[in-house]
């Protein structure tokens, strides 16, 4: 790894430890009480804050702030809910103390998401676990995702395309650099965002049935899905 690709990733990196989920709203996963509507009011608390921090780690990408503002957006529309479930997979498979982990996926079981939902989420969650990410591999996977050139209404497909290489290309130096008994870690890497596309379909279902129950999201939930 060059001595610029070093530079490079120490940016993405320390945005993503930077921008962690707020101790507040996971300290609150232990406290509340137990019911659906309880549970759905922390998801949904969970996943507004999560979207803030996607949204302040995308601003510190670099060269992400000079792509056409449009594309900026559609981007970040894009990838919210991969980008969500990348980071809860990792959050539920390291960075909790082991209490939390149960507790949340608890209240995740138990807050109105349809069972056909739950069993791709929860299998998605153990896989990403199973490879033992360090957390360089993360942030890099994170942005990765983000700068998927092919998301709907993205324009200017080279530029993303421009800046999506060369983190792919320091995701896989560091692949061989971290797992080098495991030649295939870097394609398993990618096979896993394959699988994260999936979840998008399912996620879309699971705000269209909680928008039919009337639960209430938060503007900016409302914003980033269109819902
Ligand atoms: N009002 C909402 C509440 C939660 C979500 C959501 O996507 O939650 C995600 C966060 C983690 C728990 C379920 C998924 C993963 C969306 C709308």
């Amino acid at each position: 790894i060059t001595k610029e690709q070093q530079a490079f990733m120490k940016v993405i990196v320390d945005s993503y430890n930077r921008h962690q989920i707020p101790q507040d709203v996971t300290k609150k996963l232990l406290q509340e009480q137990y019911s659906a509507e309880e549970n759905f009011i922390l998801l949904t608390e969970m996943a507004t804050s999560q979207v803030q921090v996607l949204v302040e780690f995308t601003k510190n990408i670099p060269g992400f702030l000079s792509l056409d503002h449009e594309d900026q957006i559609a981007l970040l529309k894009g990838s919210a809910v991969e980008a969500m479930f990348l980071r809860s997979a990792q959050v539920l498979s390291t960075k909790m103390p082991n209490g939390h982990t149960e507790v949340l996926e608890e209240r995740i079981r138990n807050s109105g998401i349809s069972e056909e939902f739950m069993t791709p989420m929860f299998n998605f969650y153990k896989s990403i676990g199973k490879l033992h990410m360090v957390q360089e591999e993360q942030a890099l996977l994170t942005a990765v995702t983000i700068l998927t050139p092919d998301r709907p209404f993205v324009k200017d497909h080279p530029a993303v395309e421009r800046l999506q290489e060369p983190m792919l290309e320091v995701l896989r130096k560091l692949c061989a650099l971290h797992h080098p008994r495991e030649p295939q870690y870097f394609a398993r890497l990618l096979g896993r965002l394959t699988e994260l596309r999936t979840l998008n379909h399912y996620h879309t279902e699971m705000l269209t049935s909680w928008r039919m129950n009337d639960q209430k999201f938060t503007p900016l939930l409302c914003e980033i899905w269109d819902v």
